[in-house]
């Protein structure tokens, strides 16, 4: 299957050049404050681990305000998924909007920020300037749906190597959990555990994260998610095959009549590094993991690491 610029499933903004750098980061920055609110929620004592930073509600609004204007067409990519249908959300649309740079967030709101702020920001992105040659990838899904299986082929047809991680699995292997739910059969997760376990392979790329939820890795962990999808029946046969309780494979059934895990990714990550995809038989899971070999082709000569 060929894959020109125009119909891959998106293109990755050339994220350090200056116009491109304010729109992203406002965005991933509304996008990282909306996750650290759901962490708050759940668990209000983390809420002190937020709040450390000085001027950061201030921050908030300001970048609320940029946003609206970053929404605003810059003259760059914008990229949106042509429809909610999975299928078609294959071939998303390409628009390069035609006005210049006059409308991205203005820098006269820079001067209420406080001075170390404003430091840290800059501090953080020439830190994190070195990007890894290989792209990471999150392959998510409801239990059943695949993703195990479709993270340990494209490890083998990927063309540069990359670290299956079966999220689930090291959870159990290496204790990171607060004990197991008898009723639910399975491991209560600690989630702050597992980032800590991973963060220090995320520095070269080349990771596959596999795991049922993926609103817990920062962005920069997934260049590529992908949201496996099954219909509910078959999924059904396949969660009895494990002989799961009655309540685990109901509970698993209805988060994917729901869209739970779609619903997650997209309200976690960027529109255009979502990419939905079925996987009810042999073909699908062969297509998709051409597609996602396609996929890191094109982003590595995005990324000027091609051979
Ligand atoms: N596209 C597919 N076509 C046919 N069978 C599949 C497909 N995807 C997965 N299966 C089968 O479904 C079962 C579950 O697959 P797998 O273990 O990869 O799912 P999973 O999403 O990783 O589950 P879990 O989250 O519980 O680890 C396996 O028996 C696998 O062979």
């Amino acid at each position: 299957m060929h894959v020109d610029e125009q119909s891959a499933w998106h293109r990755i903004p050339k994220e350090y050049t200056c116009d491109n750098f304010k729109q992203l980061h406002t965005e991933t920055y509304l996008r990282e404050s909306k996750k650290k609110k759901k962490k708050i929620e759940r668990n209000p004592s983390s809420l002190s681990s937020f709040k450390s930073r000085p001027g950061e509600e201030v921050r908030t609004v300001m970048m609320m305000k940029s946003k609206q204007e970053a929404d605003k067409p810059t003259g760059m990519p914008v990229i949106h998924p042509s429809s909610s249908s999975f299928r078609h959300a294959r071939t998303p649309n390409v628009n390069f909007s035609s006005s210049p740079t006059s409308t991205s967030p203005k820098l006269f709101t820079l001067p209420l920020l406080p001075l170390p702020h404003i430091l840290h920001t800059y501090a953080h992105h020439v830190r994190r300037a070195p990007r890894p040659q290989r792209s990471h990838h999150v392959i998510t899904g409801t239990p059943g749906t695949g993703k195990s299986t479709h993270a340990a082929l494209l490890a083998e047809e990927s063309p540069v190597p990359l670290q299956h991680i079966n999220v689930g699995e090291w959870v159990k292997e290496r204790g990171l959990h607060e004990g197991y739910d008898e009723e639910w059969q399975s491991y209560t997760v600690d989630e702050d555990k597992v980032l800590d376990e991973i963060e220090p392979l995320t520095a070269e790329g080349g990771l596959i994260l596999d795991w049922h939820t993926c609103e817990a890795f920062p962005e920069r962990w997934a260049d590529l998610v992908v949201v496996l999808r099954c219909d509910h029946t078959l999924l059904w046969e396949r969660l009895e095959k494990r002989n799961y309780p009655l309540k685990k494979i109901q509970e698993n059934n209805e988060a994917e009549i729901m869209d739970v895990v779609i619903d997650e990714a997209r309200a976690s990550y960027a529109p255009e590094v979502v990419v939905e995809l079925r996987s009810e038989s042999a073909e699908d899971m062969q297509a998709n993991v051409a597609r996602i070999v396609q996929w890191i082709e094109a982003w590595r000569r995005d990324h000027g690491v091609a051979e």
